[in-house]
């Protein structure tokens, strides 16, 4: 006898609501093309990898995502990026409305000089958070959030200097997680991390992604393979190819993909 089949519908990738559509980027520094008819579609609640060598343009790319990229002078962009179906690129676009929705992690870590509390409790306060009991809960949240509460719950009050730099990197996470962001970017985090401390954040990022959507800038070709869904590949200023991560690194489309991802350049 034929099994009967179940009414179930498999939600496939590409039909996941998109996060951030872009759509024919161009961005000029001065004269420099850096980046070229961009398309990507980024979908919600997924790691996105964005690799390619040096220069490619990987870190433009983010820094567009949330209007970073504008405080270099000579900038000049073509094109739309749709974030949850509005134009962030459109003048009537509040860029700190954007940053409030768009949270981002750097390279190197960045705590302020201040002590751990005062480093998560910041962005709420600048948005009128005042309550004290409110900003224990919301400190505690957002510590436990990026996975540190427990190695720093007895010292909140000490400088957030004090902390290795995995701790720091994860702190600025919690910083991030504070604000109650939709979407984290992640510029290289663990570029500067030990293997424990990367080994930590890669954790964390397959536990965030429950909750928020990470686009993530990586050099670390083992990383993005490890951490992401979908892996955009660029190379001078273009993405070459996009697709799920497991394509890209198993069978990509184009040749260009496959030398960088076996190592034959980059
Ligand atoms: N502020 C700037 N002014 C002028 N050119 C810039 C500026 N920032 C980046 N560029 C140029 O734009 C191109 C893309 O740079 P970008 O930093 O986005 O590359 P990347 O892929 O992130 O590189 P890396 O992996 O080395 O960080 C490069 O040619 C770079 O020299």
């Amino acid at each position: 006898m034929q099994e009967k089949k179940k009414d179930l519908k498999v939600i496939t990738p590409s039909e996941k609501a998109s996060i951030y559509k872009t759509e024919n980027l161009n961005l000029w520094y001065g004269d420099k093309h850096a980046l070229k008819d961009i398309q990507l579609d980024i979908k919600q609640n997924e790691v996105t990898a964005i690799i390619g060598p040096s220069g490619c343009g990987k870190s433009t790319y983010l820094k567009t995502l949330n209007r970073m990229v504008e405080l270099v002078p000579s900038v000049r962009t073509t094109g739309e990026i749709h974030y949850r179906d509005r134009n962030i690129l459109d003048k009537s676009y509040q860029v700190e409305e954007l940053r409030t929705k768009v949270g981002m992690v750097f390279q190197k870590p960045n705590p302020f000089p201040k002590s751990i509390y005062d480093n998560i409790a910041y962005g709420p306060r600048i948005h009128g958070i005042k309550n004290r009991k409110i900003l224990d809960e919301i400190v505690e949240r957002s510590l436990r959030g990026a996975a540190i509460w427990d190695e720093v719950k007895d010292r909140l009050h000490e400088n957030a200097y004090g902390l290795s730099g995995g701790q720091q990197q994860r702190i600025c996470i919690a910083r991030c997680l504070a604000i109650e962001p939709d979407v984290i970017l992640m510029d290289e985090p663990t570029s500067a991390l030990d293997p424990i401390s990367t080994l930590k954040v890669e954790e964390l990022v397959q536990e965030l992604k429950k909750d928020y959507s990470i686009i993530i800038v990586t050099h670390n070709m083992q990383q993005a393979a490890r951490i992401s869904d979908k892996t955009a590949f660029f190379l001078n200023g273009e993405v070459i190819e996009y697709d799920e991560t497991d394509k890209i690194f198993s069978n990509p489309a184009d040749q260009r993909t496959e030398d960088y991802v076996s190592g034959r350049f980059g």
